[in-house]
């Protein structure tokens, strides 16, 4: 472990405890987490060593030294929601002096972020958790006052935490404010105990995230000290005064850093799945694409590129949206911290959309990965299986996809009204104006036209919605049922704003750096961008077809540019893939190792099965034997 500098003395565990002896896909339930906790451990000790001088801020980007944790756990690390969200909800949400005493044993207490419950994921405002301040003892008495309000979900809750920052309903002399968060020490640091009037467990097994140990928790006359209450945006003074905060929502802000983060690590994730498939698709040789020709790489298949190209491009795509994402989200908090909220609704749309895209493409394009790969993509072996589960989580958590788009999408309402009267708009919603004024060329078939014109796509579908709820109003529905009955719709201008986003900052960030890159490096970041740009365009044709004056020539004319930009990438595909520069240590897969010992490292991990460790299984005597030998002849 040459990466870490950190003296072998000044750790508690031996590095030998990062080994594993028989693969985790082997192990049952419970042993997996104990062999996750065995390793993470190891890890938790290491990374306490490496940033003991680190200070924690507020809104930092988070570091990449948990993709190590993928690797050697090669499964959901359970310290991980210490990391995304207890820690971060704290630096953000607590005052300076609050941070200083929840945070001055560092490292030394593991924490979770527990908001979700039984009986409410989405809808906060309907969380049952109750926080009442009693006056006479200074404290907030939590209570779960019925089985849907036991939070149910927070990673790391079952076994493994000791504190979480947990969100409930303030009450302050019998008014109840809306959801708050606050600081709980829910185990004993010594005994690991779960503390009296605290019911605490493990939710069970899941579709993949096994490892994260998501539990449920259930308070019963549970008291903290006030101060306990997260008050950098609201506070609850002594006399139970409630001084509000500049804007409630900022309560939910732990949720948009990990939304904004999200992107990036949705990236990453179609790097791994991209660079597995794509080496095995080198390695691979089979059929013929001439007759009289050996057997090809199955890479050389046209289609085959199509099914792979589009994931290294987005992946690119996801980095490159990431960042500027990244750069947004920093600025509004700075702005916030000024005291502006001006730009906070537009983050919020931004980083829905675009979370719930990113997290849905990569779900599907790692599936395409593992399909790409035929039967071996299969094996747990080629780790495609558990990128799969891993990714199609995010779908889910820090907001359910359909609901996160429902917000843009109010967005975009809200924006094409402002439109409509006159007024001007943020630059990312700018074109409302423009379409709505008929300002808007006739199609082009570049990059750029393209991106235009999925514009156009965007507003003709918001105003197709504006005019639906409308109509709905109009026929006597309330705004809300309006709403729901125009969801369909607004579920489409979001999808298709994200597409928008995600191909104009493509586009226009690569070029933007294109000059300052070598000019072969610029050739092909630039052939990935249009990749991505027309398998998007010919992707939404009906779209495009329907809002913009795209004409069936212009759609011949890109699918013949589609085709010939795979053509000139295939050269460059492995090499595309090798500079994501993921080491075999943290890819986890037979299938794509650097070395491309493929067939070698599948027979070598199959032979650790522990089925192979004996060549006649003892069930064979106890329940075959006696079927075989009762119809033998
Ligand atoms: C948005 C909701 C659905 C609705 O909220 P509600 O209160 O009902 O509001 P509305 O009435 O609908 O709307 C009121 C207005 O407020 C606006 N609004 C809503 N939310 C926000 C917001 N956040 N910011 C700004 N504005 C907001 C809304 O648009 C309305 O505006 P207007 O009236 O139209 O003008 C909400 O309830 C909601 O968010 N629901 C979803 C709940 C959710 O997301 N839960 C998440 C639980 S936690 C979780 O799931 C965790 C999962 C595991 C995470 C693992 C993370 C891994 C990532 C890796 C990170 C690695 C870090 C490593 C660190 C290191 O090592 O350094
Ligand atoms: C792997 C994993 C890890 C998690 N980790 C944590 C954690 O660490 N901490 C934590 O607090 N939580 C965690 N969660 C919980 C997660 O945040 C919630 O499950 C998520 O926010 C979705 O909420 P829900 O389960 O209530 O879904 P629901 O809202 O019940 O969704 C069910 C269906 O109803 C639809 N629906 C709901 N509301 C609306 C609406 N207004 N309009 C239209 N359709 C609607 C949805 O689209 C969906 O189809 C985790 C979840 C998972 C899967």
């Amino acid at each position: 472990m040459k990466c870490y500098p950190v003296p072998r003395e000044n750790l508690v565990l031996s590095i030998d405890n990062l080994k594993d002896d028989i693969p985790e896909e082997y192990l049952s339930h419970k042993e997996c987490y104990e062999n996750v906790i065995r390793k993470g451990s190891v890890l938790y000790d290491i990374f306490s060593e490496l940033s003991k001088d680190r200070k924690h801020k507020a809104h930092q980007a988070p570091s990449n030294a948990y993709r190590i944790s993928d690797g050697i756990m090669q499964n959901v690390n359970p310290f991980l929601l210490h990391f995304a969200l207890f820690v971060p909800a704290i630096t953000n949400q607590a005052t300076p002096e609050q941070q200083a005493e929840f945070l001055k044993h560092g490292f030394g207490i593991i924490g979770t972020y527990a908001q979700t419950e039984l009986g409410h994921g989405t809808f906060l405002r309907g969380l049952e958790t109750t926080a009442t301040l009693d006056l006479e003892t200074d404290e907030f008495v939590l209570n779960s006052p019925t089985l849907t309000s036991y939070k149910w979900w927070p990673g790391g809750l079952g076994h493994t935490a000791n504190h979480c920052v947990v969100m409930a309903q303030l009450y302050v002399k019998g008014k109840c404010h809306g959801p708050h968060l606050f600081f709980v020490q829910i185990r004993d640091i010594e005994t690991h105990e779960p503390l009296p009037g605290l019911k605490l467990g493990e939710i069970g097994a899941k579709m993949g995230f096994n490892t994260a140990d998501n539990g449920f928790l259930g308070f019963h006359n549970f008291r903290i000290p006030r101060n306990n209450m997260l008050m950098k945006n609201s506070q609850v003074l002594k006399d139970g005064t409630y001084v509000e905060s500049k804007n409630e929502k900022l309560t939910y802000g732990s949720m948009v850093f990990v939304r904004v983060y999200l992107l990036s690590d949705m990236a990453y994730m179609l790097a791994r799945a991209a660079t597995i498939s794509v080496r095995y698709s080198a390695v691979r040789h089979q059929s013929h694409i001439k007759p009289d020709e050996p057997e090809v790489q199955i890479l050389d298949f046209v289609i085959q590129q199509h099914k792979l190209f589009i994931s290294i491009a987005t992946s690119h795509a996801f980095k490159i949206c990431g960042l500027w994402l990244w750069q947004t989200y920093s600025k509004v908090m700075e702005d916030i911290g000024k005291g502006s909220m001006d730009r906070l609704p537009e983050l919020h749309a931004l980083s829905c959309c675009l979370k719930t895209t990113s997290t849905r493409d990569a779900g599907w394009l790692i599936e395409q990965c593992r399909l790409a790969c035929g039967g071996h993509g299969y094996l747990m072996s080629s780790n495609l299986p558990s990128l799969y589960t891993t990714a199609t989580a995010a779908i889910t958590y820090e907001g359910e996809s359909t609901v996160l788009l429902l917000q843009t999408a109010r967005y975009l309402i809200k924006s094409w009204k402002r439109a409509m009267e006159g007024e001007s708009l943020p630059a990312t919603v700018s074109f409302l104006s423009e379409y709505f004024n008929k300002r808007y060329n006739k199609w082009e078939n570049t990059p750029k036209g393209i991106v235009d014109g999925l514009k156009l796509v965007v507003a003709g579908v918001t105003k197709m919605c504006a005019e639906s709820i409308q109509k709905h109003v109009s026929r006597g529905q309330q705004y809300e049922e309006a709403w729901n009955s125009s969801s369909v719709q607004l579920i489409k201008a979001s999808e298709a704003y994200s597409r928008a986003l995600l191909c104009e900052v493509f586009w226009f960030e690569v070029d933007k750096v294109s000059s300052t890159l070598s000019n072969n490096l610029a050739v092909v970041l630039k052939q990935l961008a249009e990749l991505y740009i027309t398998y998007w365009a010919l992707e939404k044709r009906g779209d495009l077809l329907v809002y913009t004056t795209i004409s069936k020539d212009d759609l011949d004319k890109l699918q013949e540019r589609y085709e010939e930009l795979l053509a000139l990438i295939r050269p460059n595909a492995v090499g595309l893939v090798d500079s994501f520069d993921i080491r075999d240590e943290i890819l986890c897969s037979t299938l794509g190792a650097y070395d491309g010992r493929v067939y070698e490292r599948m027979m070598e991990h199959a032979l650790k099965s522990p089925l192979n460790a004996e060549t006649v299984n003892q069930s064979f005597h106890k329940y075959m034997k006696p079927v075989i030998l009762k119809h033998k002849i």
